[in-house]
């Protein structure tokens, strides 16, 4: 047995270790609200590698120096007190949404998701609502978004409908066991011992938001600033320089999650993945510190690996990977994907 299981099992109990559970990821695993029912495993049948200690797994994100949260005056929601109506134009969290009026080809036995309603004697109101509303798809990302890079609102806090709201998919957290399992050849990666369907949450990306200042900090002081670059997501789904919301003007806030974070931060790249990472907003006051939500892109069955594709959206010109100069500098990708291109930065 490695000395880190070792340690948990035979002395975590006793008084006297509180330092050192503080420092045992099985204890902070052990701590999430949901382990009970959607536990997270650590598993290793490869080698005698264990998490690094440095690494601390956490709920949900920190807040780091200078980043601020909007103040409580300033926080709005809407004020639906019957959740069904979180799902049509006249919700003040769906004010946002961009509609695009193509139908969903997987949408079948959910039509209504790009009609318009129009209840007795209630004035028209459109379904923008990113979920599938019924049957056996209900709380799934419709395939449009899915296939889209559009942000995802959804009803929070702030709001007067209920914690049971359909529109509150990524506030009710992660809904699937996830095992962090050791690789033949790529470190840590991560799988479900449950099926995925397609369009699912899985979990956030958490880490320390930083300001951009912060990040470009962390990024020097790593050895090579790429290898940095892989923990670090911008938070920049709302950048804009004309913004009237002064926190959107500037360079965006980072989240870091290479030492402090979820299990998702071991998540590995395909080049074919089978998630996404999507901007899902709660108050609309705070779009500068926007989640970042992983959703399945298709099927996928209980044991596959759990993979994204880290450069997701690069444009092919913009690829490294296709100059022959940069190509001796760049590190190879291993997703063995029929469409690897090649190398991941
Ligand atoms: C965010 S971490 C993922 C977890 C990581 N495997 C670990 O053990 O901590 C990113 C690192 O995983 C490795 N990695 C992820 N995807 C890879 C791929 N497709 N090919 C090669 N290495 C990969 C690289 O070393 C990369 O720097």
């Amino acid at each position: 047995m490695e000395e880190a299981t070792r340690q948990h099992f035979f002395h975590h109990g006793e008084e006297g270790h509180e330092a050192e559970k503080r420092n045992c990821h099985f204890c902070q695993i052990r701590s999430f609200t949901t382990h009970a029912q959607y536990p997270v495993t650590i598993i290793n049948t490869e080698d005698d590698e264990v998490l690094r200690a440095s690494f601390h797994f956490m709920h949900s994100s920190v807040l780091g120096k200078g980043v601020e949260p909007t103040r409580e005056e300033f926080l709005t929601g809407c004020e639906c007190t019957d959740g069904e109506d979180c799902q049509y134009d006249t919700c003040n969290c769906l004010q946002d949404v961009e509609e695009d009026d193509s139908s969903d080809d997987d949408d079948d036995d959910d039509d209504e998701a790009a009609t318009t309603d129009s209840p007795h004697g209630a004035p028209y109101r459109k379904r923008v609502y990113a979920y599938h509303a019924h049957g056996a798809k209900a709380g799934l990302l419709r395939s449009k978004i899915l296939t889209s890079r559009n942000p995802i609102y959804e009803c929070h806090e702030s709001c007067a409908c209920g914690k049971d709201c359909p529109n509150r998919v990524v506030e009710r957290g992660r809904k699937v066991p996830l095992q962090i399992f050791r690789t033949a050849n790529r470190g840590w990666g991560v799988r479900s011992t449950v099926d995925i369907k397609k369009g699912q949450f899985v979990d956030k990306y958490i880490g320390e938001v930083i300001t951009a200042e912060e990040a470009n900090r962390r990024r020097a002081r790593s050895h090579i600033a790429q290898r940095k670059d892989v923990y670090l997501f911008a938070l920049d789904k709302f950048s804009d320089p004309d913004s009237l919301d002064e926190r959107l003007q500037g360079p965006p806030l980072e989240v870091d999650g290479e030492y402090k974070s979820g299990p998702t931060r071991f998540v590995n790249h395909s080049c074919e993945p089978n998630l996404r990472i999507f901007a899902r907003v709660g108050d609309h006051a705070d779009k500068h510190l926007h989640d970042l939500a992983l959703f399945a892109i298709r099927d996928i069955p209980r044991g596959e690996e759990l993979t994204f594709d880290y450069v997701d959206g690069v444009d092919d010109s913009e690829n490294d990977a296709l100059d022959p100069e940069k190509q001796k500098d760049m590190t190879h990708c291993l997703c063995r994907s029929k469409s690897c291109r090649g190398y991941l930065w």
